[in-house]
């Protein structure tokens, strides 16, 4: 671990040499995990994306899944997307010194130098009193996937060493991850979405420009004015603002 990071105390570490899914597992493991932990994978068998997508998981890179047990209304739940998103922004700033070179993509994907970095995916099922919630982050660390496995107009893939030149093993960003979703995490929880949305827009790509936002079969081109309250993606079209609460964002 480096000298700057310490790993948060009260959170388990559990690191496993092949996984199918860190979501899955920490999801299965709940029921015997009370606090919260973070699984690392160091690859996966079946490493999902959102969208139903594969996530393709090659040794070298990060697979990680924080395990909560949080008790709110699941719309506020989904709000720690951001809270996932700025830690690690804050992870990939403290390894590289980089702070100009990471941005956030409406909702939950890490941009670095433009391209995807890390993606996040949040899961959860209900249990008594609560939920099970697995937030899932992929980082590219050592290799992207090739452009032709991307969807046509979407972000392309990059890695923190092809962009950086830097070397990071799954275990130190880990190291660097956990205690910067913790500081989030207590932001959120005592100073609510607001403390997250206001950092977040400090960092959006794109804040200001057109973007396009596909729903299903709809996809709607306006002005990306803000995020809400609610972490909605707030469009200005010709016809006025339309808050888009998820959607698929091309720029
Ligand atoms: O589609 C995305 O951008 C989200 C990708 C999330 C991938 C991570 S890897 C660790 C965790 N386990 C999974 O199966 N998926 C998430």
């Amino acid at each position: 671990m480096s000298d700057k990071a310490v790993w948060p105390a009260g959170v388990a570490r559990h690191v496993l040499q092949t996984v199918d899914s860190t979501n899955a597992y920490a999801l299965r493991m709940a029921p015997e995990t009370p606090g919260p932990a973070w699984f690392l994978g160091l690859e996966q068998s079946a490493g999902r994306g959102r969208r139903a997508r594969p996530w393709a998981s090659p040794r070298g890179n990060f697979y990680g899944t924080l395990l909560l047990h949080p008790t709110e209304p699941p719309e506020v739940i989904a709000l720690r997307s951001f809270a996932a998103s700025l830690a690690l922004r804050d992870a990939f700033v403290s390894l590289t010194g980089l702070p100009g070179a990471f941005s956030l993509k409406w909702p939950n994907d890490v941009l670095l130098n433009g391209g995807k970095v890390a993606g996040i995916l949040l899961e959860s099922s209900a249990r008594a009193g609560g939920f099970d919630l697995a937030i899932g982050i992929g980082v590219n660390l050592i290799g992207a996937p090739d452009v032709s496995a991307v969807e046509p107009g979407a972000v392309l893939p990059v890695s923190l060493l092809g962009e950086t030149g830097l070397r990071v093993t799954p275990e130190a960003f880990l190291d660097a991850l956990a205690p910067a979703y913790v500081a989030w995490e207590a932001a959120f929880v005592n100073h609510g979405f607001a403390a997250l949305r206001a950092e977040w827009l400090t960092h959006a790509a794109r804040l200001g420009e057109v973007i396009r936002a596909r729903t299903g079969t709809q996809t709607r081109e306006g002005t990306f004015e803000t995020i809400d309250p609610a972490g909605n993606l707030i469009l200005r079209m010709s016809s006025g603002p339309v808050a888009i609460p998820a959607a698929e964002v091309f720029f």
